[in-house]
């Protein structure tokens, strides 16, 4: 018997106004019931391949069927009532609303939620396995949060394809398994998920067919189970050096293979295990850069006291709504309700973010999108941003050429697949953007480099440049505190690691004795021999 697709893309052509061709010809079938895997380099088009099905972008040319049927969706709205729901790598939820009117929003139905929703939301809870407090207010969530709630949006919605843009970036481990567990669930009850990752190791255990984007163009689709990490990352990246001139030149450079030519691309080991060389010890008479004392917060911070010396990389390793992201906030004077103290080369530093970038600090947000970019400037001006509080202090202007060069470089060693300097970051593909947001810090002249979460939407190869980067610019004599839901990514590139459960710091270790079942054992509340811990 044949079935028909749910979803099929034939001949799939989008161009923009700006002349980037962001896909061409590109071909996709999902079968209901399934679980499909799309994969691609940063700035590949499936987030344009995404808009496209889900009825935000009109493709240029080709054509979309949906249950067989040719459809041309105007707009989202209309992708949504045929029975597609879309999860965007920025979810875009109402802050001000809580969590059981955000979940159903889209629902038709009267705007003052009556009782039968609660009754909705807890049957939705029990289909996904999750808890939350449906009367939170959005704003006050961790992202991850976020992303479960705009989960059970879209299955509010009762959709048939559920697309999934990244949908883990900010969850450990444990909170992986919540979503991949509603995955399973759903698409055994009949709902289709189209599932889009970096994290190549869930792309193999979760979906059952994949289909690689390079460039624009479907390069290859098949049964996931013919393929494995090496054959993917192959296929991801291996012509996309090849075709990026500037993408090229930057990954080498920050991977300092140049002088060898082009060779063959790295496979998926190559590449984890450039990640995993052990950081340089730091010796113990290096200066301290960064002192923090008594840190306290009533967003979530209790007692937070531990300092990092010039060279060293430390991790901040916590499951989500641990405080690990509110204590990187609290050091950079963003939470106005924090007290403590906090030196940076032995001065104190005032709590306003304004003095920490005097005072060499940086930091890179887990949200760029809120808070990273400025979407209407283009990238050398948003590179060169951190540098304006100088200005108001009536240093000399930063010439044009200089802050041109600047771009320049970050782009080549970031390897930002974009037109050019003076491309508008909106323009961009979302861990391209991420990238930018990392350029704009590091060339900056910071001493003390905070990252939330830095290679969050990022792909495979870019991720190994990223954290060579973060090395690099602490063996410069900087000072690195790092928070990553991925706790494999903290052993990486941490030369420490500062575990935190509720707001505490509860454990600290030296990178290289520690292992990433250890930190999840101590994140969740156990010691290391498996005991909980003492209240
Ligand atoms: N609105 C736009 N105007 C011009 N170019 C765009 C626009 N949106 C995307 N692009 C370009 O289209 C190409 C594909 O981008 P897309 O966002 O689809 O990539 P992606 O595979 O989703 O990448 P990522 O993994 O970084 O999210 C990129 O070169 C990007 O710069």
């Amino acid at each position: 018997m044949v079935t028909t697709p749910l979803l099929s893309l034939e001949g799939v052509g989008k161009s923009f106004p700006n002349g980037t061709v962001a896909l061409r010809g590109a071909r996709l079938t999902v079968m209901p019931g399934s679980v499909h895997g799309l994969v691609g380099a940063n700035g590949a088009g499936k987030s344009t391949m995404i808009k496209v099905i889900a009825g935000a972008h009109a493709p240029t040319t080709g054509t979309v069927r949906w249950k067989g049927e040719r459809v041309v969706w105007r707009d989202p709205g209309a992708a949504r009532s045929a029975g597609v729901a879309t999860i965007m790598q920025h979810v875009p939820l109402a802050p001000t609303l809580t969590v059981l009117e955000n979940v159903f929003l889209g629902s038709r139905g009267p705007w003052r939620l009556p009782r039968r929703r609660r009754g909705e939301f807890a049957d939705l809870l029990d289909r996904v396995g999750y808890r939350i407090d449906p009367d939170a207010e959005v704003a006050d969530l961790a992202i991850g949060e976020r992303q479960m709630v705009a989960i059970l949006q879209a299955l509010a919605t009762g959709a048939e394809l559920v697309v999934m843009d990244e949908p883990t970036a900010s969850l450990a481990e444990g909170e992986r398994q919540v979503v991949f567990d509603v995955v399973r669930r759903l698409s055994a009850q009949g709902t289709a998920f189209l599932y889009v990752s970096h994290f190549l190791d869930e792309v193999l255990s979760l979906t059952d067919r994949v289909t690689v984007l390079r460039d624009g163009t479907v390069v290859e689709e098949g049964e996931t189970a013919g393929y494995d990490e090496d054959r993917l990352v192959q296929a991801i990246l291996s012509e996309a050096y090849a075709a990026s001139g500037v993408g090229r030149e930057g990954r080498r450079a920050g991977r300092g293979a140049s002088e060898e030519g082009e060779r063959p691309r790295s496979t998926g080991r190559d590449l984890l295990a450039g990640e995993r060389v052990p950081a340089a010890p730091v010796a113990a008479e290096a200066p301290v850069l960064l002192s923090v004392r008594g840190l306290n917060s009533p967003a979530g911070v209790r007692d937070v006291s531990f300092d990092v010396r010039e060279g060293e990389v430390v991790g901040i390793a916590g499951l989500l709504g641990s405080g690990r992201s509110e204590i990187l906030h609290a050091v950079y004077g963003a939470d106005p309700r924090a007290r403590g103290e906090v030196l940076v080369g032995g001065r104190h530093v005032r709590r306003t973010p304004r003095a920490a970038v005097a005072a060499g600090m940086a930091l890179v947000p887990e949200d760029r999108n809120a808070q990273g970019l400025v979407g209407a400037f283009p990238i050398w001006k948003n590179i060169s941003l951190p540098d304006l509080p100088a200005l108001s202090s009536a240093r000399a202007l930063p010439s044009e050429r200089a802050e041109g060069d600047r771009a320049r470089r970050a782009i080549a060693d970031l390897g930002i697949v974009c037109p050019g300097p003076d491309a508008m970051v909106t323009e961009l593909s979302g861990g391209n953007a991420q990238k930018v947001v990392f350029g704009k810090w590091l060339y900056g002249g910071a001493r003390v480099f905070m990252l939330d979460e830095p290679t969050a939407g990022v792909d495979v190869g870019a991720k190994a440049d990223i954290l060579e980067l973060v090395r690099r610019f602490a063996q410069g004599g900087g000072a690195v505190l790092v928070v990553s839901s991925e706790f494999e990514e903290i052993l990486a590139v941490a030369t420490r690691v500062l575990v935190v459960r509720e707001g505490r710091v509860v454990a600290e270790r030296p990178a290289h004795e520690t292992s990433e079942e250890e930190l999840l054992m101590l994140a969740n509340g156990f010691d290391a021999g498996g005991e909980p811990h003492a209240a």
